[in-house]
């Protein structure tokens, strides 16, 4: 017996819209209790692939399975009724004749009472148990959000698929709201399939994220490992802002203004980029034009002028220019730290935040 079972399983997943495929052999599969969250940029195919295993969009070839039992595949479609999945889209609408209870009770099955006492009790954990009674039109946009989210709960479906769902929410209370959905999803077993194209709202929230670019996956793992082990550069860029040094292999070696950087397996004469987040650049001062010793931890010091200092709010983001390339590096500084342009300072890379990639 398997200690966790699957919920949904996709694969080989392709979709066109007039003959372009814009969804091509997306694998995945999201276990009962677990959040996976499809992150990509605007137009990839993130919301397609989550429409298709709603099963409002038709799919060109692949299979959908729920709880082992194929939804989609070569035997056929199941109505989007009958799959068993909750929806969450971000143009959510409530039906504006009933109550807010009543729209959160509205696919229940059962005594008034317990409906009821269900709608009561979700709506206490969206901060709206104040609200049972009134109707869509006397709350804001965000409450509605709100409902919208404990009426796609309620009936407890084995999928949730949300797109999008906490976007119209304001920064203050989407935290908490948040946090409170998924905890009550995950309490319930729900396998969760969430849609964003925000890095952070993935990183806070999935279990397992799957990197999406041109209709396909590039990556798939934990948070951490997929912001510590970007499959490529684009992947690296996607999570923050990066420095890129150019470099060209020799001997499977690669110099740079930091020394040298390993590139095993590359052939000579192989074009790399050597990633390496801002916050992973470490500042040291200018000693009457020398730097500190090199480490092997931090390899070569490289000297840089400063271009311009911005502090934004936590930390101080400083931008440079390499005396020996010309080429740009930002750092950033978790306090306030403003050196005037034009100083001169020394930077270091720490190699194990480096990551090498052979250019695209
Ligand atoms: N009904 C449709 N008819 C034609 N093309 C469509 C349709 N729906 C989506 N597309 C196209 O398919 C591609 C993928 O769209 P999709 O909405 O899946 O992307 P997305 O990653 O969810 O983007 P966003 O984050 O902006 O919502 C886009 O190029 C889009 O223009």
């Amino acid at each position: 017996m398997p200690l966790t079972t699957l919920r949904l399983q996709v694969d080989d997943l392709c979709c066109s819209f007039d003959g372009r495929q814009v969804v091509s052999d997306v694998t995945l599969s999201v276990a009962e209790g677990q959040v996976m969250c499809l992150l990509g940029p605007s137009g990839c195919g993130k919301s397609t692939t989550l429409r298709a295993i709603a099963g409002v969009e038709i799919p060109d070839s692949g299979t959908i399975r729920i709880d082992g039992a194929p939804v989609f595949g070569p035997e056929g479609s199941v109505p989007p009724e009958h799959r068993g999945v909750g929806l969450i889209f971000q143009d959510f609408a409530l039906f504006p004749h009933l109550s807010v209870a009543d729209n959160v009770a509205f696919g229940l099955k059962g005594r008034k009472k317990d409906k009821r006492a269900r709608a009561h009790a979700l709506l206490e954990r969206v901060h709206l148990e104040r609200y049972l009674d009134s109707y869509p039109h006397e709350l804001s946009g965000g409450e509605q959000q709100r409902v919208a989210l404990a009426r796609a709960i309620a009936p407890k479906p084995r999928v949730m698929l949300m797109d999008e769902p906490f976007s119209g929410l304001d920064n203050r209370l989407r935290d908490g709201i948040r946090d409170e959905t998924l905890a009550l999803l995950k309490e319930e077993g729900t396998a969760v399939l969430l849609v964003t194209h925000e890095p952070e709202e993935a990183m806070r929230m999935a279990d397992e994220i799957a990197l999406m670019r041109d209709g396909r996956i590039v990556q798939r793992g934990a948070p951490y490992n997929v912001y510590n082990a970007p499959a490529d550069r684009a992947a690296a860029a996607f999570f923050s802002d990066i420095n890129v040094i150019e470099g060209e292999v020799n001997g499977a070696l690669t110099d740079t203004p930091f020394g040298q950087f390993l590139a095993p397996g590359q052939p000579d004469g192989t074009k790399v980029d050597i990633a390496i987040r801002p916050q992973h650049v470490r500042i040291d001062f200018d000693r009457d034009g020398r730097g500190p010793n090199p480490t092997p931890q931090d390899g070569t010091p490289a000297r840089a002028v400063v271009v311009r200092s911005r502090f934004i709010g936590n930390e101080s983001l400083v931008e440079f220019r390499l005396d020996a390339t010309g080429g740009k590096m930002i750092a950033t500084v978790p306090s306030v730290f403003l050196p005037k342009p034009g100083t001169p300072l020394w930077l270091m890379i720490r190699r194990d935040r480096c990551f090498v990639f052979p250019r695209a």
